[in-house]
């Protein structure tokens, strides 16, 4: 995969700064995400790579610049940044368990048209599901759910952190799929731990180590570099897949998420006035 690096970046992202509780968890954080593509943000565990989407979403007070597509976006709220575009798939999922598969997605459904045909050629498992209560979905099917309400409306670019971590390798091998399918739609600036993941997906990468940058380039060439991944990973790529392979760790459970800014975030994709028209159901969800 190649990055498009002449064309204007989507996201143009210039000493972006945040703190959490006193401490400075985004320092002077500046990169670009082109406007085609996967992006990948790396960095050990705790290095803030969390913050800096959150930061970028509005959901943590910032400073720094941030354009989209040309325009300044760093003063607006998080529901502003949503209709400006801004999709954003959180780490934790945070589906409405008490809520059906097709509630939780009417009610992301922002646009006037909301693109139900790609969300059902991406996720045939939810169109079957579609009567089931999402807390009661495993933790693949539910992040599933979480991409196919961004992937609803028609958005610039598109914010995931860690969509796969806690899955089964199989189910990994779903979610990269149905990833790698919604990038030809959308940009992605992605938050992601597995390598061969990213080694998949990921045009350019974008590193961080405590709460700045410190690597920008091309995904693979990062990934090959063997000194380079372990200096700022802590691991090199190979060695992790191996871990993995050994480890092939259970699927997350059903657990339907609940924190305040959980909520905040979910209802703040939800903002459509129109969600509750059934003259407006697909045939599937
Ligand atoms: N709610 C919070 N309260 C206090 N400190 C926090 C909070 N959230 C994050 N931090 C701190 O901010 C720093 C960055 O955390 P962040 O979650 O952004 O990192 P990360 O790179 O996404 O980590 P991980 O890969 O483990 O998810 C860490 O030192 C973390 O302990």
């Amino acid at each position: 995969m190649t990055s498009h690096t002449t064309a204007r970046p989507i996201l143009d992202v210039a000493g972006l700064n945040a703190r959490i509780g006193g401490q400075q968890v985004v320092e002077d954080v500046s990169f670009t995400v082109p406007a085609s593509g996967i992006t990948a943000l790396l960095g050990r565990n705790g290095v803030g790579k969390t913050s800096t989407i959150k930061a970028l979403i509005g959901l943590i007070d910032r400073t720094g610049r941030v354009e989209l597509d040309g325009q300044r976006i760093d003063k607006d709220p998080t529901w502003k940044l949503i209709r400006r575009g801004v999709g954003y798939v959180p780490e934790d999922r945070e589906v409405f368990g008490k809520l059906t598969v097709a509630e939780n997605l009417r009610l992301a459904e922002r646009d006037a048209h909301p693109r139900r045909e790609l969300v059902e050629q991406l996720f045939p498992d939810l169109v079957k599901r579609s009567g089931q209560m999402a807390g009661t979905l495993s933790g693949g099917q539910q992040q599933m759910v979480s991409l196919a309400r961004a992937l609803l409306n028609d958005n610039k670019v598109l914010l995931i952190d860690e969509p796969t971590k806690g899955l089964a390798p199989k189910i990994v091998q779903e979610v990269a799929e149905a990833l790698e399918q919604a990038a030809a739609t959308v940009p992605i600036l992605l938050v992601e731990q597995n390598l061969q993941v990213v080694r998949r997906l990921a045009g350019d990468a974008v590193v961080l180590s405590g709460g700045r940058v410190v690597h920008t380039g091309n995904a693979l060439d990062f990934l090959d570099d063997e000194d380079l991944t372990r200096r700022l990973l802590g691991v090199h790529a190979d060695a992790e897949q191996e871990a993995q392979e050994a480890e092939a760790p259970v699927a997350a459970g059903a657990t339907a998420v609940s924190s305040s800014v959980a909520a905040s975030s979910t209802q703040a994709a939800a903002p459509a006035p129109a969600a509750a028209d059934p003259a407006r159901k697909g045939a599937g969800l």
